[in-house]
Order: C-alpha cells, then sequence, then structure tokens
C-alpha cells in the first residue's frame, strides 16, 4: 500500500506516526540506562513500587515529542508517573541526571534542537496528569511498564496508546528485549531472531512490528490454536494469583508449563503468536491502570484476538485512570476464549 493510500486508510496516521517516534526514542533512552543501571538510579513510590531515571526520562520524551509533532492537536495525557518525588529537596540529584539523560537523548538523534531545564523536565512530567474520560482525546502512557522487569535486565515495555471518546483506537509498544519472530526464549537475547521490537496498531487497520531501530513493518496474527491442550499461557512473573492460574490451566487441559513474563510484552508475544493464552489475575481488590493494558490489548485485538475481563465484558477504558471491570483480564484468541472464561468461572466459583 502507498503510504498515500495508508494515510487515507487510516484517520490516525499522524498519531500513529508521532506515537511511534516518541515511543523509539523513548526506548533508546530506556536501553542505555537498563545497560548500566544502579542502584542510586532506583527509587521507591509512595506505594513501595520502583520507579527509575528512566521511568521518568522516558515519560518527559514522549509527551514532549507528541507536543512537537502534533503541534495543532489538543494535549491530554494519563500517565503513570508525576514530579511529587522529584521536587523534594533529596531529589534534585536525580532530577538532575533525568535532565541530562532526556538532553543526552535528544541531542543523539537528529530530530529536535533543543535543550530541557530541570523546570521543563518537572512540567513535562506534570503533563501526564489527565483524569482520562469518556470524552475527548486522551493519550494513555506507561513510560516503562514493567519497571521491576527493567531492574532486573529482563522484558520491559514502552506503553502508549491513545483513548478517543472512551475507546482505545491506537497503540505502540515498544519492546526493547522482545525479538519480533516466533520464539519461546523471551527472557533472553540468545535467539537468532531480531531483538528490540516496536509493536503498533490502530483500530480497523491491523497489527504490525518493525524493528526498534526501523525496518518494514510486518502485519501480526494472532495464533489459531483452537485446542486448549495444544495451548500454552502467559502471566505475569511478578503480579499473578499462580495458584488460580494453574487451576485455570488444569481444567483446559493445557499441557505446556506457562511463561512468566514481565509487561505488556505478554500482550506483544500473544499478538505474534507466540504463545495462545494470557490470564491476568492479581490479587484481590488491586486495582487495575489503564496504562497497563491501553497499549497491548489493542495490538491484541488488532492483530485478531480478544482481550476480556473474567465476565466476559469488553475492558472499559473510559472510566479515568483505574479500569473498571470484573476481576481478571484474559486475552485469547476467539476459538479459546469461550472455553477459557468457563473454565476461568469454574476456578472462581471452586476458590470461594
Ligand atoms: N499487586 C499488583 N497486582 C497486579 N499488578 C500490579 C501490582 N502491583 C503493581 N502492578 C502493576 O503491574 C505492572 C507490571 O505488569 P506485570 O505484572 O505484567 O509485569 C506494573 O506496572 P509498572 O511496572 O509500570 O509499575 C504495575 O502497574
Ligand atoms: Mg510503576
Ligand atoms: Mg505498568
Ligand atoms: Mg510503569
Amino acid at each position: 500500500m502507498s503510504q498515500l493510500t495508508e494515510v487515507a486508510a487510516n484517520p490516525y496516521a499522524d498519531e500513529l506516526a508521532a506515537a511511534k517516534k516518541a515511543v523509539s526514542l523513548a526506548a533508546r533512552l530506556c536501553q542505555r540506562v537498563q545497560q548500566g543501571i544502579l542502584q542510586s538510579d532506583i527509587q521507591s513510590k509512595a506505594d513501595r513500587t520502583p520507579v527509575t531515571v528512566a521511568d521518568y526520562g522516558s515519560q518527559v520524551l514522549i509527551s514532549l515529542v507528541l507536543k512537537k509533532e502534533l503541534p495543532s492537536h489538543s494535549f491530554s495525557m494519563v500517565a503513570e508517573e508525576d514530579s511529587e518525588d522529584l521536587r523534594k529537596d533529596d531529589a534534585q540529584q536525580i532530577l538532575e541526571h533525568i535532565t541530562s539523560l532526556v538532553n543526552e537523548t535528544i541531542a543523539n538523534d537528529d530530530s529536535y534542537n533543543m535543550s530541557l531545564s530541570k523546570e521543563d523536565v518537572l512540567a513535562a512530567l506534570d503533563g501526564g496528569k489527565s483524569e482520562g474520560g469518556p470524552s475527548g482525546r486522551h493519550w494513555i502512557l506507561d513510560p516503562i511498564d514493567g519497571t521491576k522487569g527493567f531492574i532486573r535486565g529482563d522484558q520491559y515495555a514502552v506503553a502508549l496508546g491513545l483513548l478517543d471518546e472512551g475507546k482505545v483506537v491506537l497503540g505502540v509498544l515498544g519492546c526493547p528485549n522482545l525479538p519480533s519472530k516466533s520464539t519461546n526464549k523471551h527472557n533472553g537475547s540468545s535467539s537468532g531472531d531480531q531483538v528490540g521490537s516496536l509493536y503498533f496498531a490502530t483500530i480497523g487497520c491491523g497489527a504490525k512490528v518493525q524493528a526498534l531501530e526501523g525496518s518494514e513493518p510486518q502485519k501480526i496474527t494472532i495464533c489459531s490454536v483452537n485446542n486448549p491442550v495444544d495451548a500454552s499461557f502467559f502471566e505475569s512473573l511478578e503480579h499473578s494469583k499462580r495458584d488460580l492460574t494453574s487451576s485455570i490451566a488444569e481444567k483446559l487441559g493445557v499441557q505446556a508449563p506457562p511463561v512468566r513474563m514481565d509487561s505488556q510484552a505478554k500482550y506483544a508475544a500473544l499478538a505474534q503468536g507466540d504463545g495462545a493464552i494470557y490470564l491476568r489475575f492479581s490479587g484481590k481488590g488491586y486495582k487495575e491502570r489503564v496504562w497497563d493494558h491501553a497499549a497491548g490489548s489493542i495490538i491484541v485485538t488488532e492483530a485478531g484476538g480478544m482481550v476480556k475481563d473474567a465476565s466476559g465484558n469488553d475492558l472499559d477504558f473510559s472510566k479515568g485512570r483505574y479500569l473498571d471491570r470484573d476481576r481478571g483480564i484474559i486475552a485469547t484468541n476467539r476459538y479459546l476464549m469461550p472455553m477459557v472464561l468457563k473454565a476461568v468461572q469454574e476456578a472462581i466459583d471452586e476458590e470461594q
């Protein structure tokens, strides 16, 4: 398809180009930090989850690129990080480090000629405080999803989605440590395949992958396994109720051991057919955040898959910063979804 035809067929072509550019640049910053991460680069948030200089740097770069590339668009962003902890007296050194990381990443790219001050960095972070909701357009950003995986040297994703009138219409996932072709070696870079992939989708236009460093985009599709005995499933490495997911897998007759991976790289791997099912069941009372699912879920649905809550409802991204949903999230193909939902209900009933 020529570029002109693609623009005509995709009403979000400009937003997609900007989002891909933003995520690619942010992923470059993350790669540099992951290679040499120090304990002093990591902070603990009020909820005791970790945040690193790269989470902040990625969020700053993405909001900057989106504003530069889409100057005529109004800007609203629902993002994970904010400047609160960086405004404290003891955070000055880390703020300086983030500022220089952002400026070095910009300087190493030919696109922009600018330099940010510490105040610019703080202001850019606070551009992500939108509540989102059912009307208008809102970017949804997780600057590093899977921070724990990032710190460990494993999988993580830079995840950017666009909400339009309450629906996710675009998603981009930068997965610097994920090979773009089907392989089971998810946690390493030992396969011969291209490692470092950019996944993207816009509503009605399918899902594609290209190398993070740039290559011809390839269409991706979810696997067509229709017998659960032949299926494998993904779950979170850090946040999964393993007793429940293993009970679901047993009911389905799944033979393969679970593939445990950090971040929305799971959605990307599923969308390119590396496995058949993603089960996400966290502890009771945990409220899922929209930025942990927006980009990944549209990439799976545009690759031909389905993403539902435990009751079989679509995910509702229109309720603000949290997902309004029944317990659990299930992503799989349309053949397996009814069987998985049945097994999920049985496993939940037995648990009570
Ligand atoms: N107790 C919990 N249960 C479920 N998810 C949690 C959690 N604590 C944190 N998370 C979320 O899980 C995300 C990582 O996903 P995964 O578990 O698939 O690797 C985290 O994203 P961040 O790393 O962006 O903070 C965070 O939002
Ligand atoms: Mg976090
Ligand atoms: Mg996250
Ligand atoms: Mg995050």
